[in-house]
């Protein structure tokens, strides 16, 4: 069942630096990161990160690989200090071009040493918070969660996107292959064992060592039951019982290091060279490869910086064949962007939203957000997965962890005099001092004392930072960016479009720190990696055209979204408004390999 891991096998050209390459569209476009420095240039993905934080897996083949792919970049953090400039360069003291090559190298040298200290953190940190997570049962899920229908309405909108996008137009002779990029406790495996193609091969990876030991038990659990749809008669082919699908799991972060270092992904097939620079054609395999590239909720996380965020994308074009999808879901920079601009834009004006009526609740999903979203490239193609009749719900379980102490930013019992998040200077231990707030730094709203919100996860105060949401979800955002010292945008404009951080906290779920993933910088950076924008949609206008399509809405109601008794919920609905707001922070997204 289990792939031979071949002890290191990964190809010199993908760890090896690759020459610093001009990105294609920076100078053109408006579409692109255009105030580009030295720090902009195409930085190696893989190059100088830090390897993910030290773990155990009870796989030989895992740790084999890892010690293997492992970079000595920690020895290299401390590299020489940029070449000191002459005070009166010309004449005898003129630096020669060589020195000035070596000047600029040790420079550039020193920036990706420092942030390979920081990403080392940062995925630390991302690995420790859902490693901390418990497993908590598929009935308490459905019965306590206060937030059931947040759960359905999330796992139903993963399920549509599995369902639209995952069957190929000619189904693959040795079938379908998943590779699932952050696949968490694999609470998506279900999902896929009841896809309309099942697929032949599921790869799943994640950075956190506990989730993926879960995932294992769980693809275990699901195997020993009968394996899924298989179990139920239908899925590949369509007679009787279906082959199990075949799923592997790897302890890997997905952003930091190329997937070839998995011997099972590249038996099916990676590019290496996916992507930008100037001698390669771009292009998908036109065999091999993977047929669908998923990534639910947590390509943010790669947002934190150039380097990262082409990493992932290098892993996500590298594994996919040619026309082969990558979908996923993650938080709605749009509604980012408008909330921010309207919460500071209220400051300027004299407003203090929030520290009189408490509330810094916005209508999400709704107004200037959506409008805002372009026009969608939409997918007509109708899945045909016939209705089952077996209740889904307790299969797909979305389950956005518990929040974890170790994570958790610092509380200053709420009285912080701050200017911006407290315990945000961990991941830049390089920070200059902090600037004197421009803008008028009011506290946020004290929900507490109001009455009309609760206080989710006990989100500290702070001066220094502007935060919105209710009783449900919160997002605050430092005023002054902890990585790059940016103040916020006024205009809601995040550029350049990484390292922009901010606390999402969910009750009940998340407590962790995320990055803004600016969509437009996001597609045309897709782009440069061959992928192009097949469909994106908001999480309420996925629910709200999705549902009416006969399949979907019947596994709407199958797992929980609605109910066939419009008298119940809100007109059938079982989500509350509360969480259809908490899930308006979310797009869902799909791409197509060139
Ligand atoms: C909110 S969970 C989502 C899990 C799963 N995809 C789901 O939808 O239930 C985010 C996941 O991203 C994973 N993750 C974050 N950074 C990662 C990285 N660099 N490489 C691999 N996984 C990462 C986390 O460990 C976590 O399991």
């Amino acid at each position: 069942m289990r792939a031979n891991e071949e002890g290191n096998n990964t190809p010199s050209n993908v760890t090896a630096a690759r020459p610093i390459q001009k990105r294609k569209r920076e100078s053109g476009g408006s579409r692109v990161v255009s105030n580009k420095s030295a720090r902009t240039s195409t930085p190696n993905a893989y190059a100088r990160r830090s390897p993910p934080p030290a773990r155990r897996t009870d796989k030989d083949e895992d740790d084999k690989r890892r010690s293997k792919a492992r970079e000595p970049s920690h020895s290299r953090s401390r590299s020489p200090s940029p070449v000191r400039q002459l005070k009166r360069p010309g004449g005898g003291a003129r630096i020669s071009r060589d020195q000035a090559e070596a000047a600029r190298r040790q420079r550039e040298e020193a920036e990706r040493s420092n942030l390979a200290s920081r990403t080392a953190t940062g995925a630390e940190l991302v690995a420790e918070h859902y490693n901390a997570v418990p497993e908590r049962g598929r009935e308490w899920r459905k019965t306590d969660s206060q937030i059931k229908g947040l759960r359905s309405l999330n796992n139903w909108i993963k399920s549509t996107l599995i369902q639209k996008f995952s069957r190929p137009d000619i189904p693959p002779q040795d079938g379908l292959k998943v590779l699932d990029m952050a696949c968490g406790k694999g609470g998506d495996l279900g999902k896929w064992e009841k896809a309309p193609t099942v697929p032949a091969l599921y790869v799943g990876c994640d950075i956190a060592e506990v989730s993926i030991e879960q995932a294992r038990g769980r693809y275990s659990e699901n195997m020993r039951k009968g394996g899924g749809r298989g179990a139920r008669g239908g899925g590949r082919g369509g007679y009787g019982r279906p082959p199990p699908m075949d799923a592997h799991f790897f302890v890997q972060d997905t952003f930091g290091q190329p997937l070839s270092n998995i011997p099972i992904v590249r038996q099916v097939g990676f590019n290496p060279n996916a992507g930008p620079g100037p001698s390669i054609i771009q292009g998908g395999m036109m065999s091999g490869g993977f047929d669908v590239v998923s990534m639910m909720f947590a390509l943010h996380y790669s947002f934190e910086s150039e380097t990262l965020a082409r990493g992932m994308l290098k892993n996500v074009a590298g594994a996919l064949k040619k026309g082969g999808r990558f979908i996923g879901v993650m938080p709605d920079s749009d509604v980012i962007s408008a909330t921010v601009k309207r919460l500071l834009q209220a400051e300027g004006l004299g407003a203090t939203p929030g520290n009189k009526s408490g509330s810094q609740s916005v209508n999400h999903g709704n107004g200037d957000a959506n409008g805002a979203q372009e026009a969608d490239q939409e997918d007509d193609w109708d899945p045909e997965k016939p209705a089952d009749g077996n209740g889904e719900a307790g299969d797909e379980d979305w389950d956005p962890e518990k929040p974890s102490d170790a994570v958790t930013e610092p509380v200053s019992n709420g009285q912080t005099t701050t200017t911006d998040g407290a315990g945000d200077e961990e991941w830049d231990p390089e920070k200059p001092a902090e600037p004197t707030p421009t803008i008028n730094a009011h506290t946020n709203g004290d929900k507490s004392t109001n009455g009309s919100h609760e206080q989710p996860n006990s989100i500290p105060i702070h001066e220094g930072s502007i935060e919105w949401g209710n009783s449900i979800y919160a997002v605050r955002f430092p005023r002054h960016q902890p990585l790059t010292s940016r103040p916020l945008p006024k205009d809601g404009i995040f550029r350049p479009p990484y390292g922009w951080k901010y606390h999402y906290s969910l009750e009940e779920a998340v407590n962790a720190p995320e990055f803004v993933v600016p969509w437009e910088g996001f597609r045309a950076l897709a782009e440069d990696y061959g992928l192009e924008l097949l469909y994106r949609k908001g999480f309420r206008e996925v629910f709200e055209d999705e549902s009416e399509d006969r399949e979907l809405g019947q596994l709407a109601e199958r797992m929980g979204v609605m109910s066939r008794d419009r008298s119940e919920g809100r007109g059938g609905l079982l989500v509350r408004e509360e969480e259809m707001e908490a899930a308006a922070f979310y797009h869902a997204f799909c791409f197509y390999k060139t």
